[in-house]
């Protein structure tokens, strides 16, 4: 049974629609992920399944119980939602102790003791409740902050943006331990970020939101692999569009050559397509015969991201170990490694 499902949901601020007809669902102790560009309104639906925001359509559904809907709105505190955010500050005058008890403060000592023994040692803090906040590292903070949700026991966790006032490196290491331990405790989590890795290293499910709405909800390597629309290609990894031609044998012309794959609708001869390609779908072969030229590379540790210019002036990215360097300018062979075709509807072309 679905923990969190909303249909159809919709919130406005005024005569604005902020969150447009978005329906999703997470499963009992699933993490989910809403990713999009600044201002596509993330924060504004997380702030409607917790209470804060009333829907104007849709419903928001709690273990089954209407809590959002026009008619009716459960209020915050009755829908046993907990919330970190990104500058949800811990008590300064509370040591950690009494931070992460704020929640079961009401529950016998001894339980409370326990709870929070408990959660001090999954964050990696134990021993560290006499301390106070200041004494702490901004991503001890956080840990403390994701420790001191969960002290209820929430139904839900939401989570805005917790990592974002970390650097890279700290975030991407907090995000594996936030997974590991909310399947620890079995909570159903739903996070918000614009950041894809931190998606990616968290999420069993993501969607990508633009302009209030919901363009796909998948796992993340549905998103990344099977994009249903060319701005969640767009917004995820990175890749170009390149002119298509579908052959009356189901296969697509391009710059690139005679593209195959099972991915091409029955019915389409003819049709002009978008097709993404992603810099792991080609593999940069000094023998291979389709030739192309290195305009620009880009350092990115391990690897060089090169982007190749092709005889029709169009341009690929492709990827290759910073061992083997090119220089911009040199002509190299390319190969192809597409398992599958992404193909869009004409006209979002890059080149
Ligand atoms: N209280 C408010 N009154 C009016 N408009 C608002 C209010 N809060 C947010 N908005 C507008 O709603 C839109 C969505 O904002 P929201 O904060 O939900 O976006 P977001 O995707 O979370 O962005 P970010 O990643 O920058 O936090 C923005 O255009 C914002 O200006």
């Amino acid at each position: 049974m679905s923990l969190l499902k909303l249909s159809g949901v919709e919130v406005g601020y005024g005569r604005n629609t902020i969150v447009d007809n978005v329906t999703f669902s997470l499963k009992e102790g699933e993490i989910g992920c809403l990713l999009g560009p600044s201002g596509c309104g993330k924060t504004t639906l997380l702030r409607a399944i917790a209470g804060f925001e009333p829907v104007s359509a849709g419903r928001i559904e709690l273990a089954g119980q209407l809590v959002s809907s026009p008619a009716q709105q459960l209020p915050p505190e009755k829908r046993g939602v907990g919330m970190v955010f990104q500058d949800f500050a811990l008590f300064p005058h509370l040591t950690v102790f009494e931070n992460v008890a704020f929640g079961i403060r009401h529950q016998p000592t001894d339980e409370q003791r326990k709870r929070v023994n408990q959660l001090l040692s999954h964050v990696g803090l134990a021993g560290y409740g006499p301390r106070y906040p200041h004494q702490l590292s901004g991503g001890q903070q956080q840990r403390i902050a994701l420790a001191r949700a969960l002290a209820p026991k929430p139904r839900l966790l939401l989570l805005d943006e917790p990592f974002s006032s970390l650097d890279a490196e700290l975030r991407e290491s907090l995000a594996t331990e936030v997974r590991k331990l909310l399947k620890e405790e079995g909570i159903t989590a739903l996070l918000v970020t614009h950041d894809q890795q931190e998606a990616f290293a968290l999420a069993d499910r993501a969607g990508v939101m633009y302009h209030g709405r919901l363009l796909q909800w998948d796992t993340p390597y549905g998103l990344y692999h099977q994009p249903s629309h060319h701005l969640v290609a767009d917004f995820i990894g990175v890749g170009v569009l390149m002119h298509g031609q579908i052959t009356d044998d189901l296969k697509v012309q391009t710059a690139l050559g005679l593209l195959v794959g099972d991915d091409v609708p029955r019915g389409a001869e003819g049709e002009a397509v978008d097709v993404l390609i992603r810099p792991d779908d080609i593999v940069i072969d000094d023998s291979a015969e389709r030739r192309a030229r290195i305009v620009a590379r880009g350092f990115r540790g391990s690897h060089f991201l090169y982007t190749a210019e092709l005889g029709d002036g169009s341009h690929v990215l492709c990827m290759a170990s910073s061992h083997h360097e090119y220089a911009v300018g040199q002509d190299v062979g390319l190969r192809l490694n597409l398992d599958h075709l992404v193909l869009f509807p004409a006209g979002y072309c890059d080149t």
